[in-house]
């Protein structure tokens, strides 16, 4: 447990963080804790070298933030060992994974694995480049350094499949071989990334191998790439890789299912191995490292070994029946770095893998993190491996016994101070966590029943070496003073020689027989590889032919490619026109709208002014009727003074506007009787004095206007009983508004005429003034009916 005391010093904050005892003694004996190693890179070329990063001892260092924007502060951290930027790939190999071999080739487990943020040079720590290797072909070198020459024949020892291992016979071995090479012939092309690749080889040995054991190499190569496990050297499933599942075998260890287990010979297969897988790892570039991992990928180095119980006639190592072996494993994880989306700018994709790689690692974290207050408390939290594939694949490492490493990986650049200050708060933290010490497993044998029928013999019966039963040829030497000593020995010598001979010549037998076999075999082989040149041929030219129609489509493609070319050319002009001709219709409309604005404005102008102007005609019209009221009155006085000096003087014959129809009826008959000699009609002028003036007068100075409507056509009425209407307009129909709003109209005259009692012809005149009106009509203010009727002085 850390506990952190702060203590100033200058301006600057420092955190010094204190180690506490964890555990009692038992669990110490037992348990390892997890070694955590820091490596520094150097500070790229043409960057600022502000550095972040103090150097205290071997394996203390101090994070310092003096960068204005961040709080200054400076935080120490101890680690097992801390390597500075000018620390060897063989300094890290030989400190850090040489241990991990030693434990690998005493079949125990181990787990390395390199953490930190995207660019700090995990890869580089773990592969390196050829000529500066890095911990991974560093140690396939040192492996096969030392047991290249206690190697099993190839196939002998054969992976289950299930995270275990198989023994076959020589015979089923001998043919797996033969089906690799043939596999090998058959594969057209050759395996991507198989092409030769060769590290610089320090020679480095482990010491202490077991010489008396065979030794079998196996790698495997899967990445966890966006929580999906992928087995890099499974070329089975082509270009597209196949989602594996992952398991947990009968010894409680975490295995990926149906994983490709490649037998190695060598390093140099090792590395064609590697390559091939590392050819299909997910690599991008981002903006803080080109060659970005995209995910996690654990190469596992597994070593098998047998003890070696004898040599057959070949010299060959016999393959023991009743034993146990021994399996060792060594992870080696690079994981993809941690990065912020803020620094990185990933969109995308990109993004997705930054967001799965983030939280794979912070699931690793929070597992750590439990597993370490499990241990203090003594507590018994779920640990949350199976959260993502990285920790569920490595659970059996953290919960059950191995060496687990890790190697932080710094960048000392200023920018990365923050996402440094995490990365190794975790990798300090994780130090707590125990891991119980690696112990050697034996793993019964696991034998696979032969599959040729003839060798159905019990495994034991047929390994069981034949010349080993002969007697023992020892050097002896003769003394050859005393020569019956010398006689017996030569006798025994003869004996075991003869005896050698008779024992010998079943295995002669034996040997002629496997001789027979192997050049039957052979002659298979023979026909075999005849029969794939023949196939190898008929597929040459299968292949010439689908090249020539390959090229036949890519002369099309590249046809319709110029094609869509123009036609993206005639596109593009089509979207210029069409951008023209939005553009004028945008202009147009801007036109309108202002137009459509203006029409507004003088439409709002007009009503304000048609307002304004029916105020002013308003007010006209009431100064009008008061003055027409008081030139009224005024008349009605001076008629009724015309009226009183008339009837003063003769009985009164008024035609009054006020009178009714029948006063007016009977009147117009009394001034009828009463006809002047020349026809005029004495009503006529009596009228013309007793009319009351007419209201207005739309043009006094052109005199009375008449508008004379004729509702039916007039009979022809004689000269004597016209109207009098001087100026007059004669409309038999009044659909026309103007006919009666005509300014220059004041008068208005109906004619309507029917035959009366006697039957005689009637024609009355209805006589008004027009008024005009506010609105800009007229109304018709009747005062006169005028009867207008011949009537025979002698009728009755
Ligand atoms: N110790 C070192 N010495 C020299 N060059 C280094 C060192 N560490 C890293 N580099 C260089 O820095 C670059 C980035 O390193 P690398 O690819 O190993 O980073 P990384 O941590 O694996 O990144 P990512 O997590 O994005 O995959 C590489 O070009 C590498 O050669």
């Amino acid at each position: 447990m850390y506990s952190a005391s702060k203590c100033n010093i200058g301006s600057a904050k420092k955190l010094v963080r204190e180690k506490t005892t964890l555990s009692n003694n038992s669990d110490s004996e037992r348990k390892d804790p997890l070694h955590v190693y820091c490596r520094i890179r150097p500070v790229r070329e043409g960057s600022e070298p502000t550095n972040c990063i103090k150097l205290l001892s071997s394996d203390t260092l101090t994070l310092t933030g003096n960068c204005s924007k961040i709080l200054r502060k400076e935080i120490q951290y101890k680690f097992k060992h801390i390597f500075t930027a000018f620390s060897t790939q063989a300094e890290i190999f030989s400190h850090i994974a040489y241990p991990l071999l030693e434990d690998l080739l005493n079949g125990k487990n181990g787990l390395l694995f390199t953490y930190g943020v995207t660019g700090s040079g995990k890869t580089h720590t773990l592969t390196g480049e050829q000529n500066d290797p890095g911990i991974m072909p560093r140690c396939i070198d040192a492996i096969f350094n030392s047991i290249g020459d206690y190697q099993a024949p190839k196939c002998v020892i054969k992976s289950d499949r299930m995270n275990g291992f198989e023994i076959q016979t020589e015979d089923d071995a001998f043919q797996d071989r033969l089906n690799a090479v043939r596999h090998n012939q058959k594969q057209k092309t050759p395996r991507k990334g198989s092409d030769k690749v060769s590290y610089v080889n320090d020679g480095i040995k482990i010491q202490n191998v077991n010489e008396n054991n065979i030794y079998a190499v196996f790698v495997s190569y899967v990445e966890i790439y966006n929580n999906s496990v992928f087995d890099l050297l499974d070329e089975s499933s082509g270009r597209t890789l196949q989602n594996k599942i992952l398991r947990e075998d009968c010894y409680k260890n975490m295995y990926v299912n149906g994983v490709v287990e490649v037998e190695v010979k060598s390093a140099q297969e090792a590395f064609e191995a590697f390559n091939a897988g590392q050819n299909r790892k997910r690599v991008a570039a981002t903006s803080l490292n080109s060659d970005s991992s995209r995910s996690h990928s654990i190469f596992n180095i597994r070593v098998v070994q047998l003890e070696q119980t004898a040599i057959n006639s070949n010299g060959q190592p016999m393959i023991p029946t009743e034993n146990h072996i021994k399996i060792g494993q060594l992870s080696l994880v690079d994981l993809a770095g941690s990065e912020r989306t803020s620094r990185t700018n990933n969109t995308g994709m990109r993004l997705k893998e930054a967001s799965s790689i983030n939280n794979s690692l912070m699931s690793l974290r929070t597992c750590l993190e439990i597993l370490r207050e499990n241990q203090i408390n003594k507590a018994n939290r779920l640990v949350p491996y199976r959260d993502s594939r990285l920790t569920f694949l490595f659970k059996h490492y953290f919960e059950g016994d191995g060496t687990v490493k890790m190697i932080v990986c710094i960048n000392p650049s200023i920018e990365d101070f923050e996402e440094n200050m995490q990365v190794l708060k975790f990798a300090e933290m994780s130090q707590d966590v125990k891991i119980t010490k690696a112990e050697i497993k034996f793993t019964p044998i696991k034998k696979t029943i032969s599959r040729n029928k003839e060798n159905r013999t019990p495994a034991k019966a047929k390994a069981t070496p034949s010349f080993t039963l002969l007697p023992e040829l020892r050097v002896v030497k003769l003394n050859i003073e005393n020569l019956e000593e010398c006689n017996t020995a030569i006798d025994k010598i003869v004996k075991v020689i003869k005896l050698r001979q008779q024992k010998s010549k079943p295995l002669e037998k034996e040997n002629d027989l496997r001789q027979a076999e192997v050049r039957k075999r052979l002659v298979d082989f023979n026909q075999d590889y005849i029969l794939s040149k023949a196939e190898m041929k008929s597929l040459k030219t299968v292949i010439n032919k689908e090249k020539q129609k390959s090229r036949n489509l890519q002369l099309k493609m590249s046809d319709l490619e110029t094609m869509n070319q123009d036609m993206r050319c005639k596109n593009e002009e089509l979207e210029g026109i069409i951008l023209a001709l939005k553009n004028t219709i945008n202009e147009k409309n801007l036109k309108i709208n202002q137009n459509i604005l203006e029409k507004e404005k003088t439409k709002q102008k007009i009503a304000l002014a048609n307002e304004k102007m029916t105020q002013e005609l308003d007010l006209k019209l009431r100064r009008q009727r008061e003055h027409l009221n008081a030139a009224l009155k005024a008349k009605d006085q001076k008629l009724r003074i015309v009226k009183e000096i008339i009837d003063s003087e003769m009985p009164p014959v008024v035609l009054s506007s006020e009178a009714s129809e029948p006063e007016l009826n009977a009147k117009s008959q009394e001034a009828q009787m009463c006809q002047t000699p020349n026809g005029t009609s004495g009503v006529q002028n009596h009228r013309r004095n007793a009319t009351p003036a007419t209201r207005t007068r739309r043009s006094r100075s052109a005199g009375e206007v008449w508008l004379e409507h004729n509702v039916v056509k007039p009979c022809p009425l004689g000269t004597v009983m016209q109207p009098s209407m001087k100026k007059r307009k004669s409309v038999s129909k009044l659909d026309k508004a103007s006919d009666i709003t005509n300014p220059k109209q004041n008068r208005y005259c109906l004619v309507a005429q029917e035959p009366d009692t006697d039957g005689e012809m009637e024609t009355r005149l209805y006589k008004g003034d027009i008024v005009p009106t506010c609105g800009g009509g007229a109304q018709v203010i009747f005062n006169d009916v005028e009867k207008l009727r011949q009537e025979s002085p002698t009728k009755d």
